[in-house]
């Protein structure tokens, strides 16, 4: 990589003008130059998502420092002060100088020399008030208070108080800014957890247990997963360990049939299968070939063999299932509220009438997934994401719909995991609150 301040520039710049979600674009640079120096990725792979994940601090931030409003700016200069602003606010190895200069070479380089005064001017003058930034009143307006301190756009913040307090809704931003590890599922059926984590020791990476789920490992410190022989062998793949709870509180077992609706890439079903002990079948379906392709990918590296692979659309009823399943997995598309900190982009590109769509698109899927489900069996219900609308009222609406009983979770949570609902059948996990993703897991039986 020549120079990871001009890739993160165009990532900033293509990502400004909407022209791919951004973990694509970062994705693809990455596999450009996959050979390069861990050094110069790692710092390349901080600098886009640091920037990203931080904007709406950060554009605060320039406002008050910056005689021209960024949004009038040009996106090259627009974007070349929020990654100097990043490295300044954020990057404490970085010397402020450095990010001043290295912006201006870009400024130069990229034909703005005209402009490259102004962007040295207001990055300096960052640097020298970046300990007198006046921020927001909290007192005056507790969610704008919340919004800037933790980037999260104001109508997202005052949604999340329709149903949390603010204490709870400061802790959930602030964990989707912290840090994440890797989070990988190891396989029972390839030896289990022990040995991965013996190998990932002695690669020199840093690993601790998951909290919730026996085959969790959290790991650190490495550069690409392909680079460790237990990941390219299929011994694990990645995995929150929400998901991981949702798939082991289907319950499936050796023997039966399982149905996983929405399913590429293929996690979910992959726990399943193994929990299965290779015996009974999941049939896996999605939406596209292309999106099979990726289920068919994973089970290839991890030579999972009792899952079938098919392509499907959810929202039709296929009449050749009614009935035939033992376990039916409605693991359905949705806003992924619970998993912005991963993705960047779903606070940004988040919009209300788009999160009422996804509700009815669940029901519609529901209705047909309940209709696969054995006497007896069972229907599990979940998304990663944290809205009731798309959650609590559609778990009510389906139980009501189909007659189903709700199971009560208790006797089947860890130990460590206290919710109010449980014995309703279902819980809502909340980033920063419990230690995983934000889920939605409802179960119920079929009587
Ligand atoms: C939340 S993801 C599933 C994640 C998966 N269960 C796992 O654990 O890896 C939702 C999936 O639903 C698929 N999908 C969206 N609309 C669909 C439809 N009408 N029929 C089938 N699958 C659909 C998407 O392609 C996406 O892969």
């Amino acid at each position: 990589m020549e120079n990871p301040r001009e890739q993160a520039l165009d990532v900033l710049i293509k990502v400004d003008k909407k022209e791919e979600l951004s973990h694509i674009i970062i994705g693809n640079v990455l596999e450009k130059y996959q050979l390069s120096p861990k050094r110069d990725r790692a710092f390349f792979t901080r600098l886009t998502e640091g920037t990203l994940e931080r904007l709406i601090t950060i554009d605060y931030v320039i406002d008050q420092f910056s005689r021209t409003k960024l949004r009038k700016c040009r996106p090259l200069i627009r974007s070349l002060l929020r990654m100097g602003t990043y490295q300044i606010l954020y990057m404490d190895q970085v010397p402020d100088s450095a990010a001043c200069n290295e912006a201006v070479k870009l400024a130069k380089k990229r034909g703005f020399s005209r402009l490259s005064g102004f962007v040295n001017g207001v990055l300096r003058n960052i640097s020298r008030n970046k300990d007198h930034i006046a921020w927001p009143d909290q007192n005056k307006d507790k969610n704008v208070w919340l919004s800037v301190k933790y980037s999260m756009p104001v109508w997202l913040i005052e949604f999340f108080r329709e149903t949390y307090d603010a204490e709870t809704v400061e802790k959930m931003a602030a964990s989707f800014l912290e840090e994440k590890e890797t989070t990988l599922c190891c396989l029972k059926t390839r030896g289990g957890r022990e040995p991965v984590k013996k190998e990932f020791l002695e690669e020199g990476i840093h690993v601790r247990d998951g909290i919730l789920c026996d085959e969790a490992l959290k790991i650190s410190g490495y550069d690409s997963l392909y680079r460790l022989s237990a990941f390219r062998e299929g011994k694990c793949f990645v995995q929150d360990e929400s998901s991981m709870l949702a798939a082991s509180l289907a319950g499936a077992r050796a023997g039966q049939t399982v149905l996983d609706l929405c399913s590429a890439p293929g996690g979910k079903a992959m726990y399943m299968a193994d929990q299965m002990n290779g015996e009974g079948i999941v049939i896996a379906r999605d939406l596209t070939e292309e999106k099979t392709d990726l289920i068919e990918e994973n089970i290839e590296r991890t030579e999972l063999e009792n899952i079938r692979v098919e392509a499907a659309d959810a929202r039709e009823q296929d009449k050749d299932m009614l009935e035939k399943a033992d376990v039916v997995l409605a693991d359905l598309p949705c806003s992924g509220l619970g998993i912005m900190g991963r993705k960047n982009d779903i606070k940004y590109n988040a919009d209300r009438e788009q999160m009422k769509e996804l509700a009815i698109l669940q029901k519609k899927i529901l209705k047909n997934a309940a209709s696969y489900v054995k006497p007896g069996g069972v229907l599990l219900y979940s998304t990663c994401t944290i809205n009731p609308e798309e959650n609590e009222e559609n778990f009510r609406w389906i139980r009501e719909e189909s007659g189903f009983e709700p199971e009560d979770l208790r006797p089947l949570l860890p130990a460590d995991l206290k919710s109010d609902t449980a014995q309703d059948g279902y819980l809502q996990l909340l980033p920063g609150i419990h230690p995983c993703d934000g889920f939605f897991i409802g179960k119920l039986r079929r009587v």
